[in-house]
C-alpha cells in the first residue's frame, strides 16, 4: 500500500499561479499531489501544469469536463498534451460522452480519467431540485455503474457513499473522495462530508482538501496532521490507487 503523501490530493483554489505556487512552496515535498481546478487553470493554463510537473509533483486536473462527445474527447487529448495524471468529467453527460473520454484517453500518456457523480456540495434537496428525486446515494451509484460500462477509471464521491461504491466496484476502481474536514475545520459549502479517518477506513483511493490546508493559519501542519490521520485509518487493504 502506497503511504499516505500518495493518497492527498492538495486542491489549489487560488486566482493565480503565483498564490498556488506559494502554498506548494510553503507545503515544500511534504505532498505529492495537486488538484489544479477551474479557478487556476483558467487563469494559468498549462503552464501552472508545467509548474507543478517541474518540480515533481502529480497534478490532478479538475476540469469536470461536460459537453458533447467530440468536444469531450478532444479536451481529453489537449489534456494529454498538457501532462495532467488525473482528469475529471461528468458522469451526468451520459454514456456517449464517456465513451468518447475513454476511447481519447487510450493514447498513450493520457491522463486517468475520473467521473463526477453527485457533487459533495448537493444535499437530498438540491440534487431534487435539478429534478433528480433520487437519494444522492443512490445517484452516485447509478452513475458509477454507468461510468464503469462506458469505460471510466474511477470516480468522485462523497465520503458518504465510498463503502457503498467499493462494494459495488470492487478494489481496483480508483475513488477519489473531496468535501474532507478534518475535526473542527470550516464546512463552507461543502454538504456530504467526513474526515480523513473516516473517508479513508470506509474505502478511498484518494482524498482531495482545499481550505482546510490552504486556509489554515500553518498549511503545513494542517497537510500534516491529514497525512497523520491517513495513516493511523484502517484502510481496506489491497486496493488500486491512482
Ligand atoms: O464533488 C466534488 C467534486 C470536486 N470538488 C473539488 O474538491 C475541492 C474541495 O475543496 P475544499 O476546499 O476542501 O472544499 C474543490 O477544488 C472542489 O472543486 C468537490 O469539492 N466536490
Amino acid at each position: 500500500m502506497p503511504g499516505p503523501k500518495a493518497r492527498l490530493a492538495v486542491a489549489l483554489d487560488y486566482p493565480d499561479a503565483e498564490q498556488a505556487l506559494r502554498l506548494v512552496d510553503t507545503l515544500g515535498q511534504t505532498c505529492q499531489w495537486f488538484k489544479v481546478g477551474m479557478e487556476l487553470y483558467y487563469a494559468a493554463g498549462n503552464t501552472i501544469i508545467y509548474q507543478l510537473r517541474d518540480r515533481g509533483f502529480n497534478v490532478f486536473l479538475d476540469l469536470k469536463l461536460h459537453d458533447i462527445p467530440n468536444t469531450v474527447a478532444g479536451a481529453v487529448r489537449s489534456a494529454t498534451q498538457a501532462g495532467a495524471s488525473l482528469l475529471t468529467l461528468h458522469a451526468s453527460g451520459g454514456a456517449a460522452m464517456m465513451v468518447a473520454a475513454a476511447e481519447a484517453a487510450c493514447a498513450p500518456g493520457s491522463p486517468r480519467l475520473l467521473a463526477v457523480t453527485v457533487l459533495t456540495s448537493m444535499d437530498a434537496a438540491q440534487l431534487a431540485g435539478t429534478g433528480i428525486t433520487a437519494s444522492p446515494a443512490d445517484q452516485v451509484l447509478r452513475l458509477a455503474k454507468l461510468a464503469t460500462q462506458s469505460g471510466i477509471d474511477g470516480f468522485v464521491c462523497s465520503a458518504e457513499e465510498v463503502a457503498a461504491v467499493r462494494a459495488a466496484t470492487g478494489p481496483d476502481t480508483l475513488l477519489v473522495i473531496p468535501g474532507i474536514r478534518p475535526t473542527g475545520t470550516a464546512i463552507g459549502d461543502q454538504k456530504r462530508i467526513a474526515t480523513p479517518a473516516q473517508a479513508i477506513a470506509d474505502g478511498a483511493s484518494m482524498l482531495v482538501v482545499g481550505r482546510p490546508i490552504t486556509q489554515a493559519p500553518n498549511p503545513a501542519a494542517a497537510a500534516q496532521a491529514i497525512f497523520d490521520e491517513i495513516a493511523k485509518a484502517e484502510a481496506p487493504q489491497n486496493l488500486t490507487y491512482p
